[in-house]
C-alpha cells in the first residue's frame, strides 16, 4: 500500500483523486529540513517517513514562488501562510510589485520504498551543503542517507490577484491561471493543470512501469 505522507487535507483530496486505487494518507509530520529547494526537503522527508512507516511512501513538498520576490515564500510558504496569512502576502506583493505580479506554484513528490532503483541525485546546492556541514549534518545517519529516493517535479505559472473563490486550499484564492483562480476550480480542473497534478502525472507514469 502506497502512503501519501502529509498533514494537509487539501493535498490529500487532490492526490487521492488523482492516484485512486491503493493509496492512503499517512498523517505524519516529518522533519522539514531548512533548505532553499523543495527537492532536498522532500527527499529527507521521504527517507524519514519510510523508516517510520516501513511501507512505500510519497512525500509532497510544495510552495508559492513569487517572481518579484526572488521566489519568496517558496519553501517557507507554509510558515508565511500561518504567520502572515495569504491576504497579507497578496498585499505585500501589491504594494511592492507592478502588474502582472507573476508567480508559480511548484510541487516536488519524493518516493521511497527502501529498494534499489536509479535514484534522483540529491539536489543539494552549494548553500545547502555549506549549511548542512555547519550543522554537522554529515552525521545524518548514513543508513538513512543510503535509501534511494525518486523525485518528480511539477510547476505552473500564474499571477497574484486579490482573493477570489472558495475552493482548494492555501494560496489558491490569490493565484490566477489563465483568468481563473485555483480556488474557483474544482479539484479535477485544478489537477489537470496544477503543479501537483503535473508531478502526480510524472509519478504515475513511472510507478506504473515499476509495478508492471
Ligand atoms: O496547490 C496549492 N494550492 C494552494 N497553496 C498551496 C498549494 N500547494 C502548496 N501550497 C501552499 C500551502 C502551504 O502554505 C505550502 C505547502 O507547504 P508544505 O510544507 O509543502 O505542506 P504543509 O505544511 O501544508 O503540509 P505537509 O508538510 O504535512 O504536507 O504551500
Amino acid at each position: 500500500m502506497l502512503r501519501y505522507v502529509t498533514t494537509n487535507p487539501g493535498k490529500v483530496a487532490e492526490a487521492l483523486q488523482y492516484l485512486q486505487g491503493d493509496v492512503e494518507q499517512l498523517d505524519y509530520d516529518y522533519t522539514e529540513v531548512q533548505a532553499s529547494d523543495l527537492g532536498t526537503i522532500a527527499a529527507h522527508g521521504a527517507r524519514e517517513a519510510y523508516r517510520y512507516a516501513d511501507e512505500p511512501v510519497l512525500v509532497d513538498d510544495a510552495g508559492l514562488f513569487i517572481d518579484g520576490f526572488d521566489g519568496f515564500p517558496g519553501p517557507y510558504s507554509s510558515y508565511a501562510e500561518d504567520t502572515l496569512g495569504i491576504e497579507t502576502v497578496y498585499r505585500l506583493a501589491e504594494g511592492e510589485l507592478d502588474e502582472p505580479r507573476r508567480a508559480s506554484f511548484r510541487c516536488v513528490l519524493a518516493y521511497c520504498d527502501g529498494e534499489g532503483f536509479e535514484a534522483s541525485p540529491d539536489p543539494v546546492d552549494r548553500d545547502d551543503r555549506t549549511a548542512a556541514a555547519a550543522r554537522g549534518a554529515e552525521q545524518d545517519a548514513s543508513e538513512t542517507r543510503a535509501l534511494p529516493v525518486k523525485l518528480f517535479e511539477g510547476r505552473v505559472r500564474g499571477r497574484l490577484v486579490p482573493p477570489r473563490g472558495d475552493g482548494g486550499f492555501g494560496y489558491d484564492p490569490i493565484f490566477e491561471h489563465e483568468g481563473t483562480t485555483f480556488a474557483e476550480m474544482d479539484s479535477e480542473e485544478k489537477n489537470a493543470i496544477s503543479h501537483r497534478g503535473r508531478a502526480l502525472a510524472k509519478f504515475g507514469e513511472w510507478f506504473q512501469t515499476r509495478t508492471e
